[in-house]
């Protein structure tokens, strides 16, 4: 069966709607396409963080993460809102498990490269796709948080767009970002497709910011990896994922590498 790799982001799971969970296990049930669920939490983290008085901060979309961060982190992604996706697959007659890249060395990290300003950032080297499969061959959907893992046992903080991009390259299926807007926004309206080169251009350009950055990165590191199909998509624009799934290009933005062409001598 193909898979696809449905990214949450935290700035929408607690908003999508019934018909959403419904799209995604039919995806299963009525098109043979095995879903496989990462997300974030991005906003509920800073919420709680406010709460206890941590300051926190980004650099590039990534989240500074000191110890007490990463206990926070840890909380809310492994905790509230992976049990919330379980429950929502639930209730829309599918199945579903919830682990954190933590079990099962699901999700196998080393400090990022700029780990002194980042402080407990991990990125991912390795995934345990055989954990993943034997779940799936059981008919669930897995649900991942991306708390992710050393050799040692130390536990890191990874943006859920690159977990997401790394396990999509693992099992080379096509990744879908499901995030509070329409695509990626270009001088008023929402682009359909961007080249690799463009995403580079619109990063300098300050016109991809904050969030939207890991998510486009995610975007190109997978198809210089082999996927084939990357999209960002509005959760909450009804049949937005199947339209995605089945490749009608109906919605949000879509990704390409462009072919960079040799200058004759
Ligand atoms: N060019 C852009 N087009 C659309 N959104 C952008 C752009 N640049 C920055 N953003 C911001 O990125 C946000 C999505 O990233 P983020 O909040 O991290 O979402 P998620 O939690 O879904 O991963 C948007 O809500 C928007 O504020
Ligand atoms: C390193 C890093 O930035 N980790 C993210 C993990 C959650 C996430 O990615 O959530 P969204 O999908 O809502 O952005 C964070 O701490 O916010």
């Amino acid at each position: 069966m193909k898979s696809l790799v449905i990214k949450c982001g935290g700035s929408t799971v607690e908003k999508l709607p019934p018909s959403f969970f419904t799209e995604l296990v039919e995806l299963k049930t009525k098109h043979y396409i095995q879903p496989i669920v990462v997300h974030g939490g991005g906003p509920s983290i800073s919420n709680i963080l406010s709460t206890l008085n941590v300051e926190t901060t980004f650099v590039n979309g990534l989240r500074k993460t000191t110890e007490p961060v990463l206990e926070v982190v840890e909380m809310v992604l492994s905790g509230s809102m992976n049990k919330h996706l379980v429950r929502q697959i639930m209730k829309a007659g599918g199945n579903a498990v919830g682990l954190s890249g933590v079990d099962g060395k699901l999700l196998v990290a080393k400090p990022i490269s700029n780990a002194e300003e980042l402080g407990f950032v991990g990125e991912i080297v390795e995934v345990n796709a055989e954990l993943l499969t034997a779940i799936m061959q059981k008919g669930i959907i897995p649900i991942i948080s991306p708390v992710a893992v050393d050799t040692n046992g130390q536990h890191y903080n990874v943006n859920a767009d690159l977990a997401a991009a790394a396990i999509s390259i693992a099992f080379r299926s096509p990744l879908c970002m499901i995030t509070d807007v329409d695509g990626v926004q270009v001088g008023g309206s929402i682009a359909s497709s961007l080249s690799d080169l463009e995403v580079y251009r619109l990063i300098e350009e300050n016109q991809i910011t904050g969030g939207m950055i890991p998510k486009v990165e995610a975007a190109v590191q997978c198809l210089t990896q082999g996927v084939s199909m990357v999209g960002i998509i509005n959760g909450t624009e009804y049949d937005a994922l199947t339209s995605f799934a089945i490749n009608d290009h109906r919605f949000g933005t879509s990704f390409y590498l462009e072919e960079v062409m040799e200058e004759s001598v």
